[in-house]
Parts: C-alpha cells; structure tokens; sequence
C-alpha cells in the first residue's frame, strides 16, 4: 500500500468551534437549518454559486464562528481527495452525508477524476434535504445524488434496481456500529471486491474497534469467524453509549443489517493515516484496499484473483 502523508500540525486559526460536552446535543438542534440561512445569506452568495470551494469555505466559517458541525474537515477530507485523484473511481459511495460537506468535497474530486457517479446515503430527511441544497448551490447535482433511508436499505434498493453494481471507492461516516454490519453486506452483493478501496473516518475519535479488526484480519481468521457465526451483528458493547444511542432520539432503536455475514476470502491491506478534526482534535482514517480473493483451498496469506491495475 502507498504510503500517505501524516499531518503533524493543526492550523489552529481554522479550528471549529468545540464539539458540545456530553449531555449537549452537538447535532440536529436547529443549527444544520440555520447553516443553510447563514449561506444563502452570505455577503458573498453570487461568488459561491456554482463552486464547491465557495460552498466549502462558507460552511467552514459557520463551524468557526457559530457552531460546530460533524463534518470530516478539510485536514482528513484530504486524504481522501488524494486518494480520489490517484484511485479515479467512477462510482464514489458515502455513508452518511450530514449537511453535504464531504458530499461537495469528494464529489467535486471524483468529477475532476473523470468519474461518473457519486452516492451520498443520508437517513435524516431533512440533513438530506440540506445536502440537496448545497449540492446544487455548489453546481454539482449532475454527479452527486443523494439518497434518503438508511444505509443498509438503500444499498439494497440501489443494487437491486442495478443502479449501484459495484463501488470503487467507500467512505465510512455514519452510525459507528454500521460500517462493519454495511461492509458485510456490500461483500455479499459483490458490491465490493478486489480492486474497491474503503475509508473509514473517525477510528480514532470516537474509534471503531470491530471495523479494524475485521479490515485488518487475515482470510483464515475471517473464514474460521464466519463459520462460527450465525449472524452479521456486531457487539455494540465496545462503542461508548454516546456513539452508540447518537441517534436513537430521532431513529430510535437502531436496526443493524444482520441477515448476511460478508465474504471472508476477501484480502484486504489497511493502514491508518493519522490527521485531525476540524475542531483539531486528533483523529485517524482507516485505508482499505481489496486486493484479492482467495479460494476455498488456500490458507489465506495468498491471493489467487488479485486486481489487474
Ligand atoms: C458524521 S455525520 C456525516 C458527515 C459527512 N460525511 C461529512 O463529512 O460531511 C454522520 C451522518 O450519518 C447519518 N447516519 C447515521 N446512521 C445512518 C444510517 N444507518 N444510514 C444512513 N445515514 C446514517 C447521520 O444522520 C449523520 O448525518
């Protein structure tokens, strides 16, 4: 695997405003509503109009001189670009979009790659609607479409209506829980295969211990795992119950997709790139590339069907 750059510094002058203490709500508080106000209201809204680095800059300023917001932030949203350039995926999916930051980032990364389709998943309607908004204001609505439900849900619903037939390039960013649950079941549907690549944001902060040791787990440990298992869940006793209720005031329980356990003779090669959140606290993404598919008959440390490029 390439190696990435690690960002040493943080430049404190574009520091977001602190995420809340817990016992705060840092999300879904009216604020995502008063983002979109603070935009179209922006001194410079004709300059914005039709340039996602407009579109940027001023949801930016609003995490620097209002309030926070849950986006990936410019120093980690790098990584990802840079992987964007050097990996050109046609078809970019995210899981969970929020307010359309990373939705603008990466989709504007993937149209200057020559790629043809980037999925935004978003289960809060209205945070979805905000995405449509500065997806649109940032002129990329042609390659950037976003998709109300959940992310299980969707990604079934988009590969059986053969929108989706297989993903290039992931990014991981919703229910922590749910990366490991969503891999497993984008495996199943051959979604993703050698040659997909995985980032996987907030492994350091708030950390997702499970998606780690399943991405960086040999093929005979995965196999001896699947066979062990009866179902796909993942033990949510390892998140802290602030990740883990995140979203039950407006979803309730959560409903992880557990009715398929993945491809265990994927071979993966994962690291992770250390960076920052917006707010500058540390934290980390995960880099996962498929590099193979073993068969039955082999031990794992090979691959038999690596990618062609
Ligand atoms: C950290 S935010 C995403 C930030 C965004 N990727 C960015 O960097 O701009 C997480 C989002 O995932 C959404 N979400 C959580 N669980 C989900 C699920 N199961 N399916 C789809 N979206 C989900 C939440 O509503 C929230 O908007």
């Amino acid at each position: 695997m390439p190696q990435h750059t690690q960002t040493d510094d943080f430049d404190q002058t574009k520091a977001y405003q602190p995420q809340e203490e817990e016992g705060t709500a840092f999300f879904d508080d009216g604020r995502e509503i008063d983002l979109l106000h603070f935009v179209y209201s922006h001194p410079s809204i004709e300059e914005i109009r039709g340039s996602p680095q407009g579109v940027l800059k001023a949801i930016d300023e609003y995490g620097r001189t209002k309030k926070y917001l849950m986006n990936v932030g410019d120093d980690k949203g790098r990584i990802v670009t840079d992987l964007i350039a050097d990996r050109k995926p046609q078809v970019m999916v995210e899981l969970g979009g929020y307010i359309g930051y990373s939705a603008v980032l990466f989709g504007d990364a993937v149209r200057k790659a020559g790629g043809k389709r980037y999925f935004s998943l978003e289960r809060n309607p209205e945070f979805a609607a905000v995405i449509m908004s500065l997806v649109e204001l940032a002129g990329l609505s042609e390659i950037v479409k976003v998709v109300v439900g959940s992310s299980a849900d969707s990604i079934k619903r988009l590969h059986a209506e053969k929108r989706l037939e297989h993903i290039d390039l992931m990014f991981l960013d919703h229910y922590k829980p749910a990366y490991t649950t969503d891999l497993k079941l984008c495996e199943h549907l051959r979604l993703v295969t050698p040659g997909s690549v995985l980032a996987a944001d907030n492994v350091i902060k708030p950390g997702n211990p499970p998606y780690l040791e399943y991405v960086r787990s040999s093929v005979a440990k995965k196999r001896h795992q699947y066979t062990a298992a009866k179902t796909n869940g993942v033990d949510t006793g390892g998140f802290g119950d602030r990740w883990k209720n995140q979203y039950q005031k407006r979803e309730g329980e959560e409903k992880l997709s557990t009715e398929v356990k993945g491809n265990p003779h994927l071979l993966y090669d994962s690291g992770l790139v250390h960076s920052f959140e917006p707010t500058g606290v540390p934290d980390g993404i995960e880099i996962t590339r498929c590099v193979g598919e073993v068969d039955d008959e082999q031990d794992g440390m090979a691959s038999s069907k690596t990618q062609s490029s």
